[in-house]
C-alpha cells in the first residue's frame, strides 16, 4: 500500500529526509577524501624502490583503494533510496553502499547486506518485523519525493490509511515510476525497486548451478547483474581472485547492459559474448540455421577428435628421411615408426604434448639409422647430441612434421571445414554427406560464432603449444632484463648506482607501477583455461551443446547462474529444456527459480504475445504484466509489394508521436531477409551489430539482433515472414512482440498469423482462408 501524505506532513518528512541525506553526502565526501589521500600515499611509495614483496603489496593496496574510490564515485547518484522502520521504532537507511560514522555506528546499509533484506522482501502479509517501508526519490543530492508502504498498520507509531493493497509488488509506486521513463538505449540498475522474487534470485547461494527461467521482461538480465554485484560483495575474497564472467548473446547486448555493474560499483567483471569467449577471437558472424545445428551438435566433438587423430600417422612402409648435411637419406623401419606412433598415442595426452614423445622416439631411431648408414660410431656422445643435431636439420623436421604436425586450434578448424577429404575422413560415421556439405567453406573463411566452441574443443584436444609458451617465457625474461638495464641507467643518472640503497631489479618492479598490475579480469580474459569463481550466462537458451562444453570449461566448480527462457529459443541448436542442457554437466546439481512478472511489456501487448506462446510452448505460462499502457497494439495491412513503404509510413507516425512524448527509442523488427530493403527505405535508421543500434532514435533489426533489448515503440514488419524464416519462427515472433514498452504496430502484406489477427480490425471479418491458421510446425 502506498501512503499518500497530506502536504504539511509530507513537507516535514521531506525536510527530515533531506537532512539525513545531507549527513550521508558529507560522510561520503569524507570517505572519498580519506581514500584518495591513502591512495596518493601508496602511489608515492611506489617510486621509492624497496623489495619486490613490498612492490607487490603496494600493487594490492593500490588496487584496493582505487576500487574503493571508483565505488565511492559511482554511488553519488541515488546514494540512499530507502528506509525501513522496524516495529520497535528503529529506522535503517538502505543505499548503494554501506557508510558508518567515524565511531563506526551504521549510517547507511549496503543494499546487499543481510540487514537490507527486508527492504526487498517484506509485505503486508509477511512484514518481517517492519512497520513501514519508505522509498526515497532524489535528483542529484536533493530528496524530491517519498513513497511509503505501511506494512503493519497496527504497529506503526504514526498510523497511515488502511491498506487494501494486494498487488504483491514491493514499492509499487516507486516501481511504476521507475518503469515509466522513456528508453535510453542502456539498461540501468534497479537497486531501489528489486522485487521479492528477483531478490530470491539475487541472494541465492553461490554454490551450484542456478537456473532462472522467466518470460520476456521479467528482469532475468537485470537480476543476474545484481546477483553478480551481490556475490562480489558477499564472497569478495573468493571471487576477487577467480573473477566473475558474464556471457551475453552478442556485442550490442553487452553494450546495452554494460553500465549496470559499474553503476553498482563493480568494474572487475568480465563481460563477453559467445563470439569473444576464445582469447584472440571476436566474431559476430552467424552460420545458416542448418550449419549452426551441425556445428552445435555434440557429434562435432568426436569429429574434431578424429580430425586430430588423422594428423598422427606413419607411412605404410619404411620412412625415408633426407639429411641436409650428408646429401643422403636414411630409412627408419616401418615397425619402428609404428612403435613410436603407438607409444605417443598411448599417453592419451593432448596432441601437441604427445608429439614431443613421438619426435623424441623418432629422432633416437634416426640417430641409429644414420649411424648404421654412415658407419658412424654409436657412442654416448652421439646418443646424447645426435637427436638435437638432427632436429636442427630442416629436412628432418619437415619429415617428422608431416607425420605428427604441431597444430593450432585455428589451423585445425580451418582445415577441417575447408578440406573435404579431411572432413570426410573425420566425419565418416558421424555426419552424412549433406551435413558435411553444409559445413564446407573456402580455406581462411571468416570465423563464425558457431566456430568458437569448435576452436575451444580443438584447443582442449591439442593442448598448450609448449614451444610458444617457452617463447613467451623467453620474451618475458628479455623484457625483464631490458627493464633492469633501463633501471640501472636511471640509477646511474641519479648517482645512486653504487649507493646500495636501491637495487636495479627492485626499481624495475617499481617502475612498472601499480597501473602495470593486471587485474583479475585482465588476466582471465587472456587465459583460455582460466577457471572463474562464478559464471553467469544470459539468454542461456541460445547456447548449443558445443557452446555449453566451452562455457562449462570456464566454470569447473559449477558455480553458475544461467538465465533464459526456453520459450524464446531462436537458435535451432539451442535449448528445449534446462534438464536437457544440464544433464551432461551438472546432473542433480542444479536448481531452478522462476520469475513470473513482466515489467516491460504492457498487458495490452502481452495478450497477443500469450496467444503466440500458447502455440509454440503450450507448457509455458506467459508472465503477467505489471502495467497497462492504455494503448492497444494494432496491425496495418499493405498492398502486396509495398511492405517497405507501409513500414516507412508507420515509422514516420510512431516516431513523430515518440518525439512529441519527449523522446525514446523505436525499433523496426523484421525477418532477416526483409532487413536490407527496410534499411534502404529508412536510410537514417541505424542497423546491425554496432552500438548505433542502441543510440539511434530509430533502428531496423532482425529478431536475433533485438533479442534481450527493449524499445518504447516497435514496428513489427511481416510477422508471417518471421514465422517462416526458421524452425524456431514461432519463438522468434514471441521475442519480437515482447520487445516493446509502450506501443506495438504490426505492418504486413498478405495475411496475419492467427495469433495476431485480432490486431487488425479490418481483417477480423475476413474469410478464414485470408488468414490461414498458424501451425508452428508448418510455415504459413
Ligand atoms: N525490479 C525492477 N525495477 C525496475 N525495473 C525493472 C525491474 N525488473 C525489471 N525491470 C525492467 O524491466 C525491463 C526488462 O528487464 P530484463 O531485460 O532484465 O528482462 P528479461 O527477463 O531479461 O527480458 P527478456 O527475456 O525479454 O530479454 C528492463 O527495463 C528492466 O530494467
Amino acid at each position: 500500500m502506498t501512503e499518500s501524505q497530506p502536504a504539511a506532513p509530507l513537507a516535514a518528512a521531506l525536510h527530515q529526509e533531506q537532512r539525513y541525506a545531507d549527513l550521508l553526502y558529507d560522510r561520503l565526501e569524507e570517505e572519498r577524501a580519506a581514500t584518495a589521500k591513502v591512495l596518493a600515499e601508496v602511489h608515492a611509495r611506489g617510486t621509492d624502490g624497496g623489495t619486490r614483496q613490498a612492490a607487490t603489496e603496494r600493487e594490492a593496496l593500490s588496487d584496493e583503494y582505487s576500487r574503493r574510490l571508483a565505488q565511492l564515485d559511482s554511488v553519488e547518484s541515488g546514494l540512499c533510496f530507502g528506509r525501513i522502520d522496524a516495529v520497535d521504532g528503529e529506522a535503517l537507511y538502505v543505499g548503494r553502499i554501506g557508510l558508518r560514522t567515524p565511531a563506526m555506528d551504521p549510517l547507511l546499509v549496503d543494499w546487499r547486506a543481510p540487514a537490507a533484506g527486508p527492504f526487498y522482501t517484506a509485505s503486508p502479509a509477511r512484514p518481517s518485523g517492519l512497520a513501514r517501508r519508505r522509498h526515497l526519490h532524489s535528483q542529484n543530492r536533493t530528496v524530491t519525493g517519498i513513497d511509503d508502504e505501511i506494512l503493519d498498520p497496527r504497529l506503526l507509531r504514526e498510523p497511515g490509511p488502511e491498506s487494501g493493497d494486494e498487488s504483491g509488488l514491493v514499492g509499487e509506486a516507486a516501481l511504476l515510476q521507475a518503469l515509466d521513463g522513456a528508453r535510453t538505449g542502456r539498461m540501468t540498475d534497479v537497486v531501489a525497486t528489486i522485487q521479492a522474487e528477483q531478490d530470491r534470485v539475487i541472494r541465492s547461494p553461490l554454490q551450484g548451478v542456478l537456473v532462472v527461467q522467466g518470460g520476456p521482461g521479467t528482469g532475468k538480465t537485470v537480476a543476474a547483474l545484481h546477483r553478480a554485484a551481490y556475490l562480489l560483495y558477499t564472497h569478495r575474497s573468493t571471487l576477487a581472485r577467480r573473477g566473475v564472467l558474464v556471457v551475453g548473446p552478442n556485442a550490442v547486448f553487452l553494450r546495452y547492459i554494460g553500465e549496470v555493474l559499474p553503476s553498482l560499483g563493480e568494474t572487475d567483471v568480465v563481460l563477453t559474448s559467445l563470439g569473444g569467449l576464445f582469447p584472440g577471437v571476436e566474431t559476430s558472424a552467424e552460420d545458416t540455421a542448418a550449419t549452426a545445428v551441425i556445428k552445435g551438435s555434440l557429434r562435432m566433438a568426436r569429429v574434431l577428435a578424429e580430425a586430430v587423430r588423422l594428423h598422427q600417422h606413419v607411412p605404410d612402409g619404411d620412412l625415408p628421411v633426407p639429411l641436409d648435411e650428408e646429401e643422403t637419406s636414411v630409412r627408419v623401419p616401418h615397425e619402428v615408426c609404428l612403435r613410436a606412433l603407438r607409444r605417443a598415442q598411448a599417453l592419451e595426452t593432448p596432441h601437441n604434448a604427445a608429439r614431443k614423445r613421438f619426435v623424441t622416439d623418432m629422432l633416437a631411431a634416426l640417430v641409429r639409422a644414420r649411424a648404421e648408414h654412415t658407419q658412424r660410431p654409436l657412442d654416448d656422445e652421439e646418443l646424447r647430441h645426435g637427436p638435437r643435431e638432427l632436429w636442427r636439420q630442416r629436412s628432418v623436421r619437415s619429415a617428422l612434421d608431416r607425420l605428427w604436425p604441431l597444430l593450432t586450434p585455428a589451423r585445425l578448424v580451418d582445415r577441417l571445414l575447408s578440406d573435404c577429404s579431411l572432413l570426410a575422413g573425420a566425419a565418416a560415421d558421424l555426419l552424412d554427406d549433406t551435413e558435411q556439405a553444409a559445413l564446407l567453406r573456402p580455406p581462411g573463411a571468416e570465423l563464425t560464432v558457431g566456430d568458437v566452441p569448435l576452436l575451444d574443443e580443438a584447443a582442449e584436444l591439442l593442448g598448450e603449444d609448449d614451444s610458444s609458451a617457452r617463447a613467451r617465457a623467453r620474451a618475458a625474461r628479455a623484457e625483464r632484463a631490458e627493464e633492469e638495464r633501463y633501471a640501472r641507467e636511471v640509477l646511474q643518472i641519479l648517482g645512486l648506482d653504487e649507493s646500495g640503497l636501491v637495487e636495479a631489479s627492485d626499481l624495475a618492479v617499481g617502475m612498472c607501477g601499480p597501473g602495470a598490475a593486471r587485474t583479475t579480469a585482465n588476466r582471465a580474459v587472456a587465459d583460455r583455461s582460466w577457471a572463474y569463481g562464478h559464471v553467469i550466462v544470459d539468454e542461456a537458451q541460445e547456447l548449443s551443446p558445443m557452446a555449453w562444453r566451452m562455457v562449462m570449461r570456464r566454470a569447473p566448480s559449477r558455480s553458475m547462474t544461467l538465465v533464459g527462457d526456453v520459450a524464446q529459443t531462436g537458435n535451432p541448436a539451442g535449448a528445449r529444456s534446462w534438464e536437457g542442457v544440464l544433464a551432461p554437466h551438472a546432473a542433480g546439481r542444479w536448481r531452478e527459480e522462476r520469475l513470473t512478472v513482466n515489467y516491460r511489456t504492457p498487458a495490452e501487448v502481452m495478450e497477443p504475445a500469450a496467444r503466440v506462446l500458447a502455440a509454440v510452448s503450450p507448457d509455458q505460462e506467459p508472465p503477467g504484466s505489471v502495467r497497462q499502457e492504455g494503448v492497444r497494439p494494432h496491425a496495418v495491412r499493405c498492398e502486396t509489394g509495398s511492405l517497405a513503404a507501409g513500414a516507412v509510413r508507420c515509422v514516420t507516425r510512431e516516431h513523430g508521436a515518440l518525439r512529441e512524448a519527449g523522446g525514446g527509442k523505436l525499433a523496426v523488427i523484421a525477418p532477416d531477409d526483409r532487413v536490407p530493403a527496410l534499411c534502404r527505405a529508412l536510410p537514417r535508421a541505424a542497423t546491425g551489430s554496432g552500438s548505433a543500434a542502441l543510440d539511434a532514435e530509430v533502428a531496423v533489426l532482425s529478431v536475433a539482433q533485438a533479442k534481450g533489448l527493449e524499445f518504447d515503440r516497435v514496428v513489427l514488419a511481416d510477422p508471417a515472414g518471421i514465422l517462416a524464416q526458421s524452425p524456431q519462427g514461432g519463438h522468434d515472433l514471441y521475442v519480437a512482440i515482447t520487445r516493446v514498452t509502450h506501443r506495438l504496430t504490426v505492418v504486413y502484406e498478405g495475411h496475419l498469423p492467427e495469433a495476431l489477427v485480432q490486431l487488425d480490425r479490418s481483417a477480423r471479418g475476413d474469410s478464414p482462408q485470408a488468414h490461414a491458421p498458424w501451425d508452428p510446425d508448418r510455415a504459413p
